[in-house]
């Protein structure tokens, strides 16, 4: 037995000793595969950097593309002689764009996007964002994605880049079966029939068969670049967020080798990081041109407390300043568009309302009319907004306050997109202050957001462009106003008055109806009528201070903290109370 056990042991040794010498030797061959390979990518490497290094100083002369080190980023990309696209690129600026010159920061945005890097671009409305990936989407192989939240916004770049002679598609829910038959084959052809497609983020986020046709059109080498319009909307940050934004960090996960570059108008240094980490993007360079638009006058006016007493203010001022010219007056609700509206057309100023709740086909008979300038005013909620490109917009007027200071120079950056002067005007109202704090108070940052709005509208002191500039980080002291904001013009006179006691009088009338009870709390408004003693709660102390300057009293309470509002829910609305706030022994 012990003889078998040790003859049978032999032989598996042997056969383990045989499969071992065979397993080394296929090691050894795979190590020399190994070997060949990185010889061949090293052979080919060098091949590249020799290629690109003559064909850059073939194309620019002497500059050395290979040797990018020396160069600090971006500065780097604003170089026109430096890289290997350089001359073609401004050629097809020049016969393509029929434009002359690169703007402030396009030439870097571009130049860094087709070194394949990712890119933020923070450029202000009408600063022209489109040409950074339109431009390098005419000149790359395969296809440019642009994903855009409009479907009208998709519409007016079709329109721009066919008469440009630019071949461009979108998908979009009214696309036709043919034509996303049309576009799918195209992805993945050799010479894809155009440049750009235009898609709307929801098409990322929830077609299955859209993402699976794009995976194929970048396994075929097609998908040359992503550009994501209104990126700012990918951040809970920012002002305008959209949940389907949020998705798109999915884009650099399955498509690495992919550029991708963001743009927005609008977006605060948080905003922007929140952005990077949520497109995947972490080493995305950022350029920025300064937001200040020279051309725009700021300025705000007190609100008169009567509808009509605002309209006849406003007619005055649109008659006698532009009675040839188109401008928008932002409204609060659709009520308030209609409203004033109708009291403008009785006045003889032709406007038209324009909201979320207009039938699309109405919506863009509105925008046409106005475009055409068969109406001069169009009085619109927020929902008119992205992809107005009407160049002349002489006034942009806020019937009520914006909602935070990024709307604000976003709604009111919609005019004078041609540089010529332009004026944005608040009217500036007490009770606005309310209507807004109850409807932004369940968004996160909504009430921060409207308190910097109001120190916007309240403070008569400060240049109201550095105001603008300290909210998004940026620091404008550099830049002179040329007196063109109401403070800086020297529009408003001021004297100093002591009003602390008048302020320790309105806070013990609000303590005192307090204690009284629930029933008794008082409202802004109630706490107005309270000081100028029309009410049941007289106080002399205040008598002497005009309604007006007891607002303007109250909104500094508030923002000092002196004050709080105490948010009452019932089922048809919020009522905002003013209550003592944690600064209120203080005072
Ligand atoms: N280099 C340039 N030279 C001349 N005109 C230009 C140049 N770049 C862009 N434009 C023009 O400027 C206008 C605004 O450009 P574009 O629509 O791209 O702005 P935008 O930054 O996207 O604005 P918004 O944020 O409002 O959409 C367009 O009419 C465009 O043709």
């Amino acid at each position: 037995l012990s003889n078998k056990i040790e003859s049978d042991l032999q032989e598996e040794l042997i056969q383990v000793k045989t499969s071992l010498s065979s397993i080394q030797s296929e090691l050894q061959s795979l190590l020399q595969r190994q070997e060949n390979l990185q010889e061949r990518k090293s052979q080919l490497e060098s091949e590249i950097n020799r290629r690109v290094s003559s064909s850059s100083s073939q194309l620019d002369g002497e500059q050395d593309w290979s040797s990018e080190d020396k160069y600090d980023p971006i500065e780097k990309y604003g170089n026109f002689q430096y890289f290997p696209w350089s001359k073609t690129l401004r050629s097809t600026l020049n016969s393509t764009f029929h434009m002359n010159d690169f703007r402030p920061k396009q030439l870097e945005v571009i130049n860094a996007s087709m070194s394949g890097r990712d890119v933020i671009l923070i450029m202000s409305t009408g600063g022209g964002k489109s040409l950074t990936y339109q431009l390098p989407a005419i000149l790359a192989k395969g296809i440019t994605v642009v994903v855009s939240p409009l479907v009208s916004l998709m519409e007016d770049q079709l329109l721009g880049l066919r008469n440009l002679g630019i071949e461009a598609r979108s998908l979009n829910a009214s696309s036709t079966k043919e034509e996303v038959k049309h576009v799918h084959q195209s992805m993945t052809s050799q010479s894809p029939s155009f440049r750009l497609l235009y898609v709307t983020p929801e098409k990322i986020s929830k077609s299955k068969r859209f993402m699976a046709q794009l995976e194929k059109c970048y396994k075929a080498g097609n998908l040359s670049r992503i550009a994501i319009d209104e990126v700012h909307c990918a951040s809970q940050w920012g002002n305008d967020f959209r949940p389907d934004y949020k998705i798109l960090g999915i884009l650099k996960r399955q498509f690495p080798n992919t550029p991708i570059i963001g743009l927005t108008a609008t977006s605060t240094d948080k905003v922007t990081l929140d952005t990077k980490k949520i497109l995947n993007t972490p080493f995305a360079l950022v350029f920025k041109t300064a937001l200040n638009r020279s051309n725009l006058f700021y300025q705000v006016r007190e609100k008169a407390l009567s509808h009509d007493d605002v309209i006849a203010d406003m007619v005055e001022l649109i008659n006698t300043n532009f009675s040839r010219d188109a401008g928008i007056v932002y409204c609060f609700s659709r009520k308030n568009c209609s409203e004033v509206s109708s009291s403008l057309n009785k006045r003889g100023i032709k406007s038209a309302v324009y909201h979320a709740q207009l039938e699309p086909i109405e919506k863009s008979r509105v925008h046409q009319m106005w475009t055409d300038n068969s109406i001069q005013v169009i009085c619109a909620t927020i929902a008119f907004g992205m992809g107005i490109d009407k160049p002349n917009v002489r006034f942009v007027i806020h019937h009520s306050l914006s909602k935070s200071v990024e709307n604000y120079y976003q709604e009111s950056g919609r005019a004078g997109r041609d540089g010529l002067p332009a004026l944005c005007l608040i009217y500036f109202g007490f009770a606005d202050v309310f209507k807004q704090s109850t409807m932004v108070m369940t968004e996160r940052t909504g009430l921060d957001n409207l308190n910097q709005m109001v120190q916007y509208c309240l403070d008569l002191k400060s240049c109201r462009r550095n105001l603008i500039s300290t909210y998004f980080g940026e620091n404008w002291d550099s830049i002179t106003c040329n007196e063109m904001c109401d403070t800086c013009a020297g529009m408003y006179e001021h004297s100093n008055i002591d009003v602390t006691s008048a302020c320790q009088s309105l806070l013990s009338t609000i303590r005192l109806a307090e204690q009284k009870g629930e029933g008794n709390r008082l409202t802004g408004a109630k706490v107005v009528e309270a000081a100028a003693g029309r009410g049941k709660n007289k106080t002399l102390e205040l008598k002497k201070f005009s309604a007006s300057e007891v607002q303007r009293m109250i909104m500094h309470m508030m923002f000092k903290e002196f004050l709080r509002e105490d948010f009452h829910f019932t089922p048809y609305s919020t009522i905002s109370y003013l209550v003592p706030g944690p600064m209120a022994s203080a005072l």
